[in-house]
C-alpha cells in the first residue's frame, strides 16, 4: 500500500466533496491518521464524541475510500487521543467471511425515541415510527419517510428497531443502507449466493432501507428490491423506507416501486424551529454532561438552522474549543468556536419571511394572511408570487417553503412555482411587479 499520507490525502478529498465544510471541519479536519498495518488503519480522534461519531457515520464510507485507493480492505480502529494504542492484532470490528464488512449494521444504541426530541416538523414522523413499532405489518407498511438531510430520518428508523425489539425481543430486525442493499445483492450474484442473500432479506420480520434514493439508475438492484418487497409484505413484515424525497420524484424509480411504496404512509419530516433546536441541543448537551448556559444554546440553535447533523457538530466544536481553552462554554467562546465555520463576511442568506414580508407590502396583504388559507384573488396570487420567489431565491427544501406558509404541502409550492414561472412569460405587468420585489430584497 503507499504511504499512510496519500491515502489520507485522497480520503480528505473524498469527504471534502460529500461532507458540508462544518463537518468537514468538525469530523474529518481534527482526525490524525497514526498507523497502517496490513489490516487496520489505526485513526486518531480527539474525543469519545468523534469516536461515537465516525464509527457511527462515517464507517462505510471511510472502508469504500480505502478500497477504492488500495483495493484493500482495511478495518479502521479509532484511538481517542492522549489514550492508549488499541491492541490492533484485536481489531474492534468483527469481519465477516465473505468479505463483507458492516453487513449486518447494529442499531445505534443512541437512536432510540427516548433520545428523540419532538417538534412541529418531525411529530407526525415519530407518530408514524411508534404505530409501526407497536403494531408492525398492519397499519401503515410500507412507511415512507422522507425529507431533507441531518433531520432525524435514520434516528427514528433505528427507533423503530429499538422499540420493536424490546417488544417483542426474538424479533428480526433489518436495517441497511440502499448502498448496502445493493452492495449485498451485487455481492451475492458474485459469490454466486443469491438463496442466501434472499433468506436473509426475506425472512424478517422488520427490513428498514435508509436513503433509498441512491436506487436510481441501479436496474438490477431495484428488481431485486421489488420482489423482496412483494415477499415481505405478502408475509405482512414491516417495510420502513427512507429518501430525501417523495417517491415520485426519485429518477429513474420504476413505476411499479412508486405505486408500491405509495401504498402505506409517506410522511415528511421538515427542519426544526428554533424552539426544538434549542431543545435537541438541550437534550444533547444533557447525555454529555455538559454545563451550558440557556442563553448559548440559544445563540448555537440560531446559528445553524437546517439540518440537525450540523447542529450537533457545532456542539461538538463549541465543547472541543471549551476544553483546548480550559475554560467554561459561554455565548462569547461559542461565537469564537463557530467563527470560523459561518465567516461573518458571507452574505446573510434571504429568509421566506423577508420574502413574505416584501411581497405583502407591495400587494398591501399582510404575512398572517400569505400564511393562511384564504382563496380570495388578492390573496391567492401575492402567495403564489411569495412562493416562487422563496422556491428561486433561496435554497430552501419545497417541504420546508411549505411549512412557512402555515404548513402547506410542497406540492401546492411546486404548483405556485409554476403557475407564477409560466405567467411571468406571459405577463409583463406581473413580470416588472416580480422583479420589482426581486430588487427591494436585494438591497
Ligand atoms: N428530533 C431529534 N432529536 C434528537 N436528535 C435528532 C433529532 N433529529 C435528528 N437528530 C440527530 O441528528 C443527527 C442526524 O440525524 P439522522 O442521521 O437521523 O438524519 P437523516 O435525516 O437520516 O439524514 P440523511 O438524509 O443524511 O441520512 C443524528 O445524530 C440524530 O440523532
Amino acid at each position: 500500500m503507499d504511504d499512510i499520507y496519500s491515502l489520507w490525502r485522497y480520503l480528505q478529498e473524498k469527504f471534502q466533496e460529500s461532507l458540508s465544510k462544518v463537518s468537514y471541519d468538525t469530523w474529518i479536519d481534527s482526525a490524525v491518521p497514526v498507523r497502517l498495518t496490513d489490516t487496520n488503519i489505526i485513526i486518531e480522534v480527539p474525543s469519545s464524541l468523534h469516536k461515537d461519531y465516525w464509527q457511527n457515520n462515517l464507517m462505510s464510507r471511510i472502508v469504500e475510500g480505502i478500497y477504492e485507493f488500495s483495493g484493500k480492505e482495511l478495518t479502521p480502529i479509532f484511538m481517542i487521543k492522549n489514550e492508549e494504542m488499541p491492541d490492533i492484532a484485536k481489531p474492534t470490528i468483527k469481519r465477516t467471511n465473505n468479505n463483507r464488512l458492516f453487513k449486518d449494521a447494529q442499531l445505534n444504541s443512541k437512536y432510540t425515541f427516548d433520545t428523540f426530541v419532538i417538534g412541529k416538523g418531525n411529530q407526525m414522523a415519530h407518530a408514524a415510527a411508534l404505530v409501526v413499532a407497536e403494531e408492525p405489518g398492519t397499519i401503515y407498511n410500507p412507511l415512507f419517510f422522507y425529507g431533507g438531510v441531518g433531520l432525524g430520518k435514520t434516528h427514528l428508523m433505528h427507533a423503530i428497531g429499538h422499540q420493536m425489539l424490546q417488544l417483542r425481543p426474538t424479533a428480526r430486525v433489518k436495517y441497511v443502507s440502499s448502498e448496502t442493499f445493493a452492495n449485498d445483492f451485487i455481492n451475492s450474484i458474485q459469490n454466486r449466493t443469491q438463496e442466501q442473500f434472499r433468506n436473509e432479506y426475506r425472512s424478517v420480520d422488520l427490513l428498514m432501507v435508509d436513503d433509498i434514493q441512491f436506487f436510481a439508475d441501479k436496474e438490477g438492484t431495484q428488481e431485486e428490491f421489488f420482489h423482496t418487497f412483494n415477499a415481505l409484505y405478502d408475509e405482512r413484515k414491516q417495510i420502513v423506507l427512507t429518501s430525501d424525497r417523495l417517491p415520485n420524484e426519485i429518477p429513474k424509480l420504476q413505476e411499479r416501486l412508486v405505486s408500491r411504496f405509495a401504498w402505506g404512509l409517506s410522511v415528511d419530516i421538515t427542519p426544526p424551529d428554533l424552539e426544538t433546536r434549542i431543545a435537541i441541543l438541550r437534550k444533547k448537551a444533557n447525555s454529555e454532561r455538559l454545563e451550558i448556559p440557556d442563553d448559548t444554546l440559544s445563540y448555537i440553535a440560531g446559528q445553524i438552522d437546517s439540518n440537525i447533523r450540523e447542529l450537533e457538530g457545532a456542539l461538538v466544536r463549541v465543547q472541543a474549543y471549551s476544553a483546548i481553552q480550559g475554560t467554561d462554554i459561554t455565548t462569547s467562546l461559542a461565537a469564537d468556536a463557530l467563527k470560523s465555520i459561518m465567516p461573518s463576511e458571507k452574505p446573510k442568506a434571504l429568509s421566506i419571511y423577508a420574502i413574505q414580508q416584501a411581497v405583502g407590502k407591495y400587494y398591501h396583504v399582510t404575512v398572517e394572511e400569505l400564511k393562511g388559507k384564504k382563496r380570495t384573488k388578492g390573496i391567492v396570487v401575492p402567495r403564489q408570487i411569495a412562493m416562487y420567489l422563496s422556491r428561486v431565491m433561496t435554497d430552501n427544501s419545497l417541504p420546508k417553503i411549505g411549512s412557512e406558509f402555515g404548513g402547506k404541502d410542497h406540492t401546492t409550492v411546486i404548483h405556485a412555482h409554476d403557475k407564477i414561472a409560466l405567467s411571468v412569460k406571459k405577463d409583463p405587468v406581473l413580470q416588472r411587479e416580480i422583479e420589482t420585489i426581486q430588487n427591494s430584497l436585494k438591497k
